[in-house]
């Protein structure tokens, strides 16, 4: 059962304990179904709460309309240690605007979990943070939400109100930051991870991937740019999907499939 369906949904604020919390929105095992690691059998945490609102945001309920129950850490090690993958995955919303997930990777790695965090690039963690891979997925002009794209997620009465209009500007403002992208790419193993609306979305990428290289002494390869078509559900996977594996083979970049889709059509808990 996703955590967001238990009682404690509501819970806005931290539980009174001594310890770190997070607000936790599901906590799950499955297959790693994006990216260079894809089919890995892996245990994914998802925070709630993010600073950009894509339109297209397959977690709509950790982002536009954010439900979660807070969790201690040490509640959060034992639900991991429950299961028997060894691969852990951070992610969320974004799981960076918590300062605590930084104390939650800590804690897994001195238990031995392998650690991806998926993070949209806006944040980097300290130097020495035990991250094994940055999983980047710089958000595009075509995430930005607009009056005529507003959120794809939930239903017609709960996305009436999400406030389109004040996060389309937001949302422009804050999608890219170079320090933060050049201080990932430098202190982790990382991947770029671009989810692409059609072909064309490649110029942008070429030019963010043409001025990291120019920022950093990092080598960013073509191998570590993946493009991942935009699609929250098989029918929409399929529309997408050709387009974006012919510009992958064009460009030289790497396709990424979306195998949770594929397999349960990204249903919660996959
Ligand atoms: C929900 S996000 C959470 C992590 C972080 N906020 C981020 O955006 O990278 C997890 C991954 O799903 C991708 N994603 C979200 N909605 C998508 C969609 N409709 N189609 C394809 N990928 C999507 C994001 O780009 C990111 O790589
Ligand atoms: N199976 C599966 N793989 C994933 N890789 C990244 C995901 C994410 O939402 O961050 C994700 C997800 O939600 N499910
Ligand atoms: S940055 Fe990630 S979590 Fe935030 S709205 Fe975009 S896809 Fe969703
Ligand atoms: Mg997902």
């Amino acid at each position: 059962m996703p955590v967001s369906s238990e009682p404690s949904v509501d819970q806005d604020s931290p539980p009174d304990s001594d310890g770190p919390a997070l607000p936790i929105n599901e906590l799950f095992e499955s297959l790693q179904g994006e990216g260079v690691l894809a089919g890995v059998p892996s245990i994914f945490i998802r925070t709630s709460g993010c600073n950009l609102r894509c339109w297209f945001c397959d977690s709509y309920h950790t982002s536009w309309e954010p439900t979660h129950a807070w969790m201690d850490l040490d509640e959060i090690v034992d639900r991991v240690s429950e299961f028997d993958a060894d691969h852990v995955v951070l992610t969320g919303g974004e799981p960076l605007i918590h300062e605590e997930a930084v104390t939650l990777i800590n804690r897994l790695a001195d238990r031995g979990y392998h650690i991806t965090v998926e993070t949209n690039g806006t944040i980097a963690p300290p130097p020495g943070t035990p991250i094994d891979l940055a999983s980047i997925s710089p958000k595009l002009a075509s995430s930005t939400p607009t009056p005529e794209r507003p959120p794809a997620g939930g239903d017609a009465a709960e996305t009436a109100d999400t406030g389109v209009d004040d996060w389309q500007q937001r949302h422009e403002a804050n999608r890219i930051d170079h320090e933060a992208l050049t201080a990932l790419i430098e202190r982790f193993g990382f991947q770029l991870k671009f989810v692409l609306t059609g072909r064309d979305d490649l110029p942008e990428i070429e030019d963010l991937v043409g001025e990291l290289r120019a920022e950093t002494e990092t080598e960013v390869a073509d191998t570590d740019v993946l493009l991942m078509p935009e699609g929250q559900t098989r029918e929409q996977l399929a529309d997408t999907r050709r387009e974006v594996a012919e510009v992958a083979i064009e460009s030289g970049y790497r396709y990424t499939p979306r195998l949770h889709v594929d397999l349960w059509n990204d249903a919660p808990e996959t």
